[in-house]
């Protein structure tokens, strides 16, 4: 076989961007991958967690929610398995890679010359360092889709969206589940509104929800397990899930040897154009740190692979990259919070409870916010471009997409208020939301942001 334009280590969803796009480009492409294709998002991550919410959600029960999964799952691997690449144009090669040297990669004691290359490791699991945790047989999301029997109890340690999702998901299963988050609320990464709204309904749920709360110890006991919390509080249950958040991949990889530096934490270290500090070497997806999900890793790959095959490179934008918490109501947002906005911002915000297709499907936890710059040519009055939106409602990950696109496309909010929304949609609140920057409608008029701090 001729020399390779281009390999990929990692078969996730970075690493699939960025074979397909470098096939696509007529480029001898090849696919390094220590597992089937499809990474965390399809055998760990997105694909079962949301069928099992789905299944939640719709009142299945555990049994056959689990079966649906693993379906599920197969059908969607089958479109990203070995075969299937082959016929994309990409090779795929099964087995663990590492750099030897610069421009050198070994696969299972085989070595390629590795001229042009893309780094897409992901991540792993990050496990706490707490006393007895590693004899407590915990649960991670490598191990929490393969359960075939409901747990009775479930601790789940960490708030953020992997916790909150499946904490949600095994108390509709009818699981009694206590969720415990060290920071003062859950989903610290949004909107501190989106914390209160997602804490009240997993409490509704029935989750014993405990922030501000650490783990301070754990041990196996006759009905499972038993946490002991920082509070001096213990909870017994059957299973604990750890949902602490990631680390990336990167050791193994024989990186310093090919010259590719890495943070402290492991993160590689990328430019604007994903490139690491070797040259022809880039990389994407969760193993640079930057936005931990699916399709920023995809987009991420197709970049880095694009990047390392022509000369006029293009930077990559992380800005406009909207994400979902697939939690009822879903939390959905893009661009910056109210919060972190510049000097000059301002803030619309809508409750659901003022939708009328919120109030007619009875849902109306949650609220839309949408945050504009300045707009000089109007002094200040009226909204300038949409620079980020947050977005609680039963729907938010499909109402996202708007302003989304909004921030793609530099639109200013005028365009948001004076296109016609189809009533009565859940889209709609985006309209009513965005007019608040000309006028005062339903008493409610955008203002400046509140800079608070966390
Ligand atoms: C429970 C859960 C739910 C999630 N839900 C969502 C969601 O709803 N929406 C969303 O957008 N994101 C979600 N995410 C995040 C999303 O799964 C990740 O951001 C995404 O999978 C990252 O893709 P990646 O390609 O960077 O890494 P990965 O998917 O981890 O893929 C990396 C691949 O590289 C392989 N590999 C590692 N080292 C080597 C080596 N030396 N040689 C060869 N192969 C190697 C790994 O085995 C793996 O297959 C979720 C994550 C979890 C854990
Ligand atoms: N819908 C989605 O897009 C989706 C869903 C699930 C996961 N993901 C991604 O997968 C990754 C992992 O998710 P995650 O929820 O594990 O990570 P995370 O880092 O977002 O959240 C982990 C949470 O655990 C808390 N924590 C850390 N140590 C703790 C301890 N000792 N005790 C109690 N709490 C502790 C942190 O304060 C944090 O809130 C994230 O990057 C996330 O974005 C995305």
């Amino acid at each position: 076989m001729r020399d390779p334009d281009l390999i990929v280590i990692g078969g996730g969803a970075a690493g699939l961007g960025a074979a397909r796009a470098a096939a696509r480009r007529g480029a001898r492409t090849v696919l390094v991958s220590d597992g089937q294709p499809g990474g965390d998002c399809t055998f760990h991550g997105c694909v079962p967690s949301k069928t099992l919410i789905e299944a939640a959600n719709r009142g299945v029960p555990f049994g056959d929610a689990t079966q649906r999964l693993h379906d599920v799952v197969a059908r969607i691997a089958a479109t990203e398995n070995a075969e299937s690449l082959r016929a994309e144009g990409v090779d795929v090669v099964l087995g663990k890679a590492a750099f030897t040297a610069p421009g050198k990669v070994t696969v299972e004691g085989t070595t390629m010359p590795a001229k042009r290359a893309v780094v897409a490791t992901g991540s792993r699991p990050a496990v706490p360092a707490v006393p007895g945790l590693s004899g407590s047989a915990y649960l991670t999301n490598e191990t929490i889709f393969d359960l075939t029997d409901r747990p009775a109890s479930l601790v789940v340690l960490g708030g953020g969206p992997i916790g909150c999702e499946l904490a949600q998901a095994f108390a509709r299963f009818g699981t009694a589940v206590t969720l415990v988050e060290a920071d003062a609320r859950l989903l610290p990464r949004q909107e501190a509104q989106a914390s209160d709204v997602v804490g009240e309904v997993l409490a509704c749920d029935g989750v014993d929800v405990r922030t501000g709360t650490r783990v301070t110890g754990a041990a196996r006991a006759r009905s499972g397990v038993r946490v002991s919390l920082s509070d001096a509080t213990t909870v017994e249950a059957e299973r604990l899930l750890v949902a602490t958040g990631r680390v990336p991949i990167s050791d193994e990889l024989g990186l310093a040897a090919a010259g590719v530096e890495c943070h402290e934490d492991g993160r590689v270290v990328t430019d604007q154009y994903l490139a690491t500090t070797t040259r022809g070497v880039y990389a994407a997806g969760d193993v640079t740190g930057r936005l931990p999900f699916t399709h920023a890793a995809y987009e991420m790959g197709r970049l880095a692979a694009a990047n390392s095959l022509r000369r006029r490179r293009s930077r990559y934008r992380p800005e406009p990259t909207p994400w979902v918490t697939f939690t009822t109501p879903e939390v959905a947002q893009v661009g910056v919070t109210e919060d972190a906005a510049g000097a000059g911002a301002r803030v619309a915000y809508l409750p659901m409870a003022e939708v009328d297709r919120a109030l007619a499907a009875g849902s109306t936890d949650g609220f839309i916010k949408l945050v504009a710059g300045p707009r000089r040519l109007l002094r200040g009055t009226g909204g300038g471009r949409v620079l980020g939106a947050t977005i609680v409602a039963e729907r938010a990950g499909e109402m996202i997409h708007e302003p989304a696109l909004a921030m793609a496309t530099h639109m200013f909010t005028g365009r948001l208020a004076a296109a016609t929304h189809a009533y009565p949609t859940w889209s709609q609140g985006v309209q009513l939301t965005a007019a608040q920057f000309f006028m005062t409608t339903g008493g409610r008029r955008a203002h400046p942001a509140r800079n608070r701090p966390r």
